[in-house]
């Protein structure tokens, strides 16, 4: 299992002269790992070794190699969830509603309830905070090693049954649906469903896959372990390449990141500027779901005239880190009632994210 070792444990290890059971020392196997990695991320040009890593190291011993068996059987516990209205509203401001116009007449229902409305409106991508409590318990998975400074968040795949309330107890059903060995690295996939309580109503269902850099190689390389649940290619999409139906262009603010994380996910790596660092970064990222969060937030406002009722699934692969402060363009193509899209960051001409929205239908009015 990856895990944190407290400041005096590198002294330790020295002191044992850093032999693991099986004879490899253990920092032999870090070096290994910081090996592995330079080789396939180039970008980490300053993950830190050895001594940098003192406080902050995560190490494969013998008792915590990654069991994919372990991994795929582990059942979490059902856990309750409860959100108000004030989380809502913090989450729209997090994504940038409003940010351009605090009187926005297609946003300001998600951060405020005007004259007649009983309560405010809840953007569909809130739903994928439903799975971020997890993010805790991934580090105590029987059977899974890695290093949590090195995870990044690969895709996200949320169906919505019901608009979401205002507010909510609900509860969450979690189980493990994915594992991949990619040598350089391992993705997990993980399902929560969530239910409202009193009713036992399904709300909506999220699919996170994340993409754990260094966690990789536990699989013969002849014969690397694969398991999902459902048919890989269920959430993927493929970018047009003619022009696209819709552009909508909109710059993060510097401190977008400092703001998305009161919504829940606290990850350093969004705030951290030396946790970013040894993650291989230049400075913080922006949450995945932020970007998403954005892009999904274009499509309601061009292409559904400001109603999120409309949308039905999302899905979304994060193609490279964006940066806070950056200017995201989404592009938009209509096929049917999939809203095909690609956004990218202008500053640097790269696609970020890309994926589709399904709608129950389109309204006429914005087309
Ligand atoms: C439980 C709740 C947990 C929630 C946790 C969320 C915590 C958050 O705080 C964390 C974040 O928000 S991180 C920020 C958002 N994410 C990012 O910035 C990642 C951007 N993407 C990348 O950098 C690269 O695509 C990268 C690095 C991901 C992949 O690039 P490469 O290593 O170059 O991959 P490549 O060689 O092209 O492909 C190898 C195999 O992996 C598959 N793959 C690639 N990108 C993927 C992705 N984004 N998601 C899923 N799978 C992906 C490829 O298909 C390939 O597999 P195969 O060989 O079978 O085709």
């Amino acid at each position: 299992m990856g895990f944190f070792l407290p400041d005096n444990s590198l002294s330790n290890l020295e002191r044992h002269g850093g032999e693991g059971r099986d004879g490899e020392g253990f920092l032999t196997r870090e070096h290994s790992l910081h090996l592995q990695l330079r080789s396939a991320y180039p970008y980490i040009h300053k993950y830190p070794f050895p001594t940098q890593l003192r406080g902050c190291i995560a190490i494969m011993s013998d008792d915590s190699v990654m069991n994919p068996e372990l991994v795929i059987n582990h059942k979490f516990p059902q856990v309750t969830h409860t959100y108000s209205e004030r989380d809502v509203a913090l989450y729209a401001l997090g994504i940038g509603a409003c940010a351009k116009d605090a009187l926005d007449d297609k946003e300001l229902k998600y951060v405020y309830h005007e004259d007649g409305q009983q309560s405010i409106k809840v953007f569909p991508t809130f739903a994928a905070l439903f799975s971020i409590g997890l993010t805790s318990q991934l580090s105590q998975l029987p059977g899974f090693a890695f290093d949590p400074r090195l995870l990044l968040h690969g895709q996200q795949y949320i169906e919505i049954y019901k608009p979401l309330p205002t507010n909510c107890l609900m509860q969450n059903k979690s189980s493990i649906v994915g594992l991949h060995d990619k040598g350089k690295a391992a993705i997990l996939e993980i399902e929560v469903v969530s239910y409202e309580k009193e009713t036992g109503e399904p709300l909506c269902m999220n699919r996170t896959t994340v993409y754990l850099r260094g966690a990789g190689g536990f699989s013969k390389s002849s014969q690397p372990y694969s398991f999902t649940k459902y048919p890989r290619d269920q959430t993927s999409s493929k970018t047009p390449k003619t022009q696209p139906f819709v552009v909508h262009e909109e710059c993060t603010q510097p401190a977008q990141a400092l703001l998305y994380r009161l919504s829940g996910d606290y990850n350093p790596l969004h705030s951290d500027p030396k946790i970013a660092e040894v993650a291989g970064f230049s400075r913080p990222i922006l949450h995945g779901l932020c970007t998403l969060g954005f892009a999904v937030r274009a499509i309601i406002k061009t292409i559904c005239n400001g109603d999120a009722n409309l949308v039905k699934a999302i899905s979304g692969r994060f193609l490279l880190h964006v940066y806070p402060g950056e200017t995201l363009i989404t592009e938009m193509w209509l096929q049917g009632l999939r809203v095909l899209y690609q956004t990218k960051v202008k500053e640097r001409n790269r696609a970020v994210l890309a994926g589709f929205v399904d709608l129950n239908q389109l309204r006429s009015s914005s087309l």
